[in-house]
């Protein structure tokens, strides 16, 4: 039996005492340590918490092993108990689909146990979760590469009115493209994007685009570690927002869409002020 286990945002204590109890049941323990984080991150440190908690060894599966060697663990959920963990929820990545439609065709059974996902927890800043359009994600620009698929999404969304989540690059495990030239792979620091990278490469697709999807007077909420104890919610507009240090990752972005008074009344809270912690300028307008 393949468990999918959502491991919620916060740290290794969100996990539902469901998850937990099959955790230590399993005989092999992977967790997924590629499309998102826990507040301690995961490293070797991060995952000796979660084993400390659980009271079982944990296998780090990073991109390569996942995507290369899905079948070996497959393979081993055929035969015995098998969990895979993921930060947030199983299904909170287009990624993890992937793996049940592979199990499903090994005949290998799938059971999920859901968690909380940055999917709905963005609703704390008071944005109806039923008003959103669909999400995007931003990925890195490079000197070559500077793709904006995610523009015309958000052109769709704004038009109909609607909310737009942005998702923001998590590059970990990257073999470098030197090392690759040299045929023998090493790995890039892992890099998370900021709320302030995605600004800036929103405003510079806009200014190349030119079809006034959005600007710098767009009001916006900026989220970072959700779920942890010291999470930050900001509104703003872009430009506001670029004045804000958000600290350690991950971070997400919303575009607000069209607004209901009640959700005006909670964004208002969150309303940058000059008091709002890591505004790098004491300006707020
Ligand atoms: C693939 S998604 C989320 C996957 C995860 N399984 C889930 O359900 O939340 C990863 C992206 O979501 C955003 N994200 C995830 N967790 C977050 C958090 N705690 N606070 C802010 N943004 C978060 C970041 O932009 C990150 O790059």
């Amino acid at each position: 039996m393949l468990y999918l286990i959502g491991l919620g945002l916060g740290d290794e204590r969100d996990i539902t005492l469901r998850g937990l109890e099959i955790v230590k049941k399993c005989k092999k323990v992977y967790i997924e340590a590629y499309t998102s984080l826990l507040s301690f991150g995961i490293s070797s440190v991060g995952c000796s918490t979660l084993e400390e908690l659980y009271g079982r060894s944990i296998t780090l599966a990073d991109r390569e092993m996942v995507e290369e060697r899905a079948n070996d663990i497959l393979s081993e959920a055929r035969d015995s108990h098998v969990a895979f963990l993921v930060v947030g929820d199983p299904f909170g990545a287009t990624t993890h689909t992937d793996l049940v439609v592979r199990a499903k065709k090994m005949g290998v059974e799938v059971k999920v146990v859901h968690n909380a996902s940055v999917m709905n927890a963005v609703g704390a800043c008071g944005l109806q979760l039923y008003r959103y359009g669909e999400t995007v994600s931003i990925p890195f620009f490079t000197e070559s590469w500077r793709p904006d698929s995610f523009y015309e999404k958000i052109q769709i969304n704004r038009t109909l009115g609607l909310h737009t989540l942005c998702l923001l690059d998590i590059r970990v495990k990257e073999p470098s493209l030197e090392s690759l030239c040299r045929g023998k792979k090493q790995y890039e620091p892992p890099r998370y994007m900021t709320i302030n990278t995605a600004i800036e490469q929103l405003l510079e697709v806009e200014q190349t685009r030119g079809e006034s999807v959005y600007n710098e007077d767009t009001t916006c909420v900026g989220f970072a570690r959700l779920g942890s104890e010291d999470q930050m919610v900001v509104v703003g507009s872009l430009r506001q927002l670029l004045m804000v240090d958000f600290g350690a990752p991950l971070h997400c972005l919303v575009i607000v869409g069209k607004t209901h008074p009640v959700e005006e009344e909670m964004l208002d809270f969150y309303t940058v002020r000059k008091e709002t912690p890591g505004l790098k300028e004491k300006e707020t307008a």
